[in-house]
């Protein structure tokens, strides 16, 4: 049986642009590289807003509010299945340190389909575009 894991990204919005992070190498080839929303997975005990701020503080090392739920997405990669809460956030910090990414981008909502997503963002990312 393959595992599931619940999982929290955070859709983290500064003016009219969208935070996006680039993951690294991986033993999985298919999220390899691949573009996501920063976040990881809810431990137990912890509520998603929680786990989300947790996540982000290692991450990123900054603080963020939790505005809001975007969408939920559950997704089968060939590996393992996650549930995926997408959160819309606000940082309260203006500089980010990236701990685990290899690298970011802001982009508006419009230039969001340029990058090559984690298969699991791509209805976030639809979402996002209206
Ligand atoms: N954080 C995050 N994970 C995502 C996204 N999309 C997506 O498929 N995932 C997958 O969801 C899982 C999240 O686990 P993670 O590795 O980021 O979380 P974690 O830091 O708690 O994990 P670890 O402690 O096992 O390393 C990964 O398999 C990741 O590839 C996304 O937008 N954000």
């Amino acid at each position: 049986m393959k595992k599931h894991h619940e999982v929290v990204a955070a859709i983290i919005q500064r003016g009219e642009e969208i935070l996006c992070l680039q993951r690294g190498a991986s033993k999985y080839e298919y999220i390899a590289y691949k573009w996501e929303f920063p976040g990881g997975k809810v431990e137990s005990g912890e509520t998603q807003a929680q786990a989300l701020i947790r996540e982000i503080k290692e991450e990123l090392a900054i603080d963020i509010q939790v505005d809001g739920h975007l969408l939920t997405v559950e997704h089968e990669y060939p590996d393992f299945i996650i549930t995926m809460h997408g959160l819309r956030c606000t940082a309260l910090n203006e500089e980010l340190v990236l701990h685990e990414h290899t690298g970011f981008k802001w982009l508006r909502t419009e230039q969001l389909q340029t990058l090559d997503w984690a298969a699991a963002d791509v209805p976030l990312v639809e979402k996002l575009r209206g």
